[in-house]
């Protein structure tokens, strides 16, 4: 599999995944189904060990892994309690008081090839004073705790937008592990102790575990987690630490039940003094956790905060986690390719971390070597990666670092902190002109940079100056119609809790 040697014609490639969480089980469910000529799939797993198991909300894009594995949304919805989401709510991100909600989907309609935000400030520095979220279906829809599915139109106002699951994280590696099973997926039950490696062209040719097993392989696939058994371990793959930019390192994890009255089609995440906390509503409990810095608040006072902050006892003991941002220098090494954990981490600030898996297993799928692996497929999927991790990276830090707050050493750090040159570019252009760098492919296009600069007040003096043509009592008109027409679509929509109860 390195290099231009070729794989064994005579036979599938032989997959061995190392890891049973989310990215192994999604991996394995994804090429049981999609490359079963080309592949054999063993997966190997330790419950010893355990999986993270946290991870409960996600990116629309899951829908499309969903529906391309043939998975039935209704039953899947159902066994991992999963509610829909229509995006995030930052509480007291810009300062303690504001709340914005990124919406899946976008603002008003382009007009004339430029961007709806253009009118919208032309509009805001008039003194108009409706928020740019009335212009947004899944913004609106979201407040009103009302959820359908969008229709197929996407000139259609009512289905400008697009949803997400909120589910039980460990509930989702079991469903997907079925799916596999049921496509020809092997499983082992054993602790990986040991890897084989070529001695000349340094492939990994086997692993052991503990109980004498040999499990030979020509493509391994880490989905280890944070131990990264394979690409950190045996190919020592070196990891760029991120955590200068992103410092929280922590997370406190509690369920508590849910309230009563409806569930909200949104997750929320409330900036805390050294960090912030998740709630994602599911059908049968809330999930919440504090992601915080330890260099700025310690183990009990973050268990305290988080407790504290809890709408009802917690249901279960709080769990610890630990972790670093940053990723691999390279994700794809020899034949040994990281997917999850094992391969970067992103706090879930923005749901991020099952799309990365899920863009990882799309790539893994697209150059799946047909006769041999080749230098470039390696490269193209490990440029894929990085661009991927590196924007988000940047996206995420914004949302700490667009803030006036000072009321923590926590907050003056990230708030003072010198920023990658990329995004201190991408804001230098927003703030000069109101344009959003683009980018063709990838995750949080447009909608979403101006969700989070005018959420977190980094609002640009000027606009396209296309959007001085209309005359402004037209445009007014205009506007005013697009958010009624909003208002009156979300208005027909059922309330999310009876929805998915009568989807169940
Ligand atoms: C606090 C927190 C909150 C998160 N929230 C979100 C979220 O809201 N949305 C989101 O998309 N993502 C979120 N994530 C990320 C998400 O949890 C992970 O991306 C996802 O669970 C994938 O994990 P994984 O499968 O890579 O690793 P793991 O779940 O850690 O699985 C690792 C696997 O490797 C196995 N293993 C390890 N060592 C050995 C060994 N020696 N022998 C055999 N087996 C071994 C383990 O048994 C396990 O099966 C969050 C992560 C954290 C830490």
């Amino acid at each position: 599999m390195r290099g231009e040697r070729p794989v064994r014609a005579e036979q599938r490639i032989r997959v061995v995944i190392v890891g049973g969480g989310t990215a192994g089980w999604m991996t394995a469910a994804a090429l049981a189904t999609l490359a079963p000529g080309a592949a054999t799939v063993h997966l190997v797993e330790s419950q010893e060990i355990g999986i993270v198991g946290v991870g409960e909300a996600t990116l629309p894009h899951l829908r499309a892994f969903v529906a391309r594995l043939g998975i039935d949304e209704a039953a899947f919805m159902a066994a991992t309690h999963a509610t829909f989401k229509l995006g995030i709510e930052f509480r007291d991100f810009g300062a303690i008081g504001d709340s914005y909600i990124h919406p899946f989907g976008s603002y008003g309609r382009p007009l004339d090839g430029v961007g709806f935000h253009h009118y919208w400030l032309r509009r805001h520095h008039a003194g108009a004073t409706a928020p740019i979220g009335d212009y947004s279906t899944a913004v609106v829809a979201a407040a009103a705790q009302r959820f359908t599915r969008p229709g197929s139109d996407p000139h259609d106002l009512a289905s400008a937008f697009g949803y997400a699951y909120q589910f039980d994280a460990t509930r989702f590696a079991p469903f997907l592990r079925a799916h596999a099973e049921a496509r020809g997926a092997l499983r082992t039950e054993g602790l990986v102790t040991g890897v084989d490696r070529d001695a000349d062209s340094g492939d990994v040719v086997a692993i052991t575990l503990a109980d004498g097993q040999r499990i030979e392989g020509d493509l391994f696939i880490d989905c280890s987690g944070f131990r990264a058994l394979l690409i950190g371990g045996a190919m020592d793959e070196a990891w760029e630490d991120w955590s200068h930019w992103l410092p929280c390192d922590r997370a406190v994890a509690a369920p508590c039940a849910s309230p009563a009255g409806g569930i909200e089609p949104y997750t929320r995440a409330t900036a805390m003094a050294a960090g912030w906390r998740w709630r994602i509503p599911l059908t049968h409990r809330i999930g919440n956790g504090y992601v915080y810095s330890s260099a700025h608040l310690s183990e009990g006072a973050a268990t305290d905060a988080l407790v504290d902050a809890l709408e009802s006892p917690p249901l279960a003991e709080p769990r610890h986690l630990r972790f670093r941002a940053g990723r691999r220098r390279r994700s794809w090494v020899g034949n040994v390719l990281s997917i999850g954990l094992a391969s970067g981490f992103l706090e879930p600030l923005e749901s991020t971390s099952i799309y990365l898996v899920q863009m990882a297993i799309t790539q893994l799928v697209e150059h799946f070597p047909a006769a041999r692996v080749t230098d470039a497929d390696r490269d193209g999927f490990n440029a894929l990666v990085d661009a991927e991790y590196d924007r988000l990276r940047d996206f995420l830090i914004l949302h700490y670092h667009a803030t006036t707050r000072d009321d923590s050493p926590f907050w003056d750090h990230v708030r003072t902190m010198t920023i990658p040159d990329s995004l201190a570019e991408k804001m230098a252009l927003w703030r000069q002109t109101a344009q959003v760098s683009r980018y063709s492919h990838g995750l949080f296009l447009e909608p979403s940079w101006v969700a989070v600069y005018l959420g977190q007040n980094v609002v640009p003096d000027g606009w396209d100056p296309r959007a001085d043509l209309p005359d402004g009592a037209a445009l007014d008109r205009a506007l005013a119609a697009l958010r009624g027409g909003i208002a009156a679509a979300v208005a027909t929509m059922p309330d999310h809790a009876a929805y998915l109860q009568a989807a169940a």
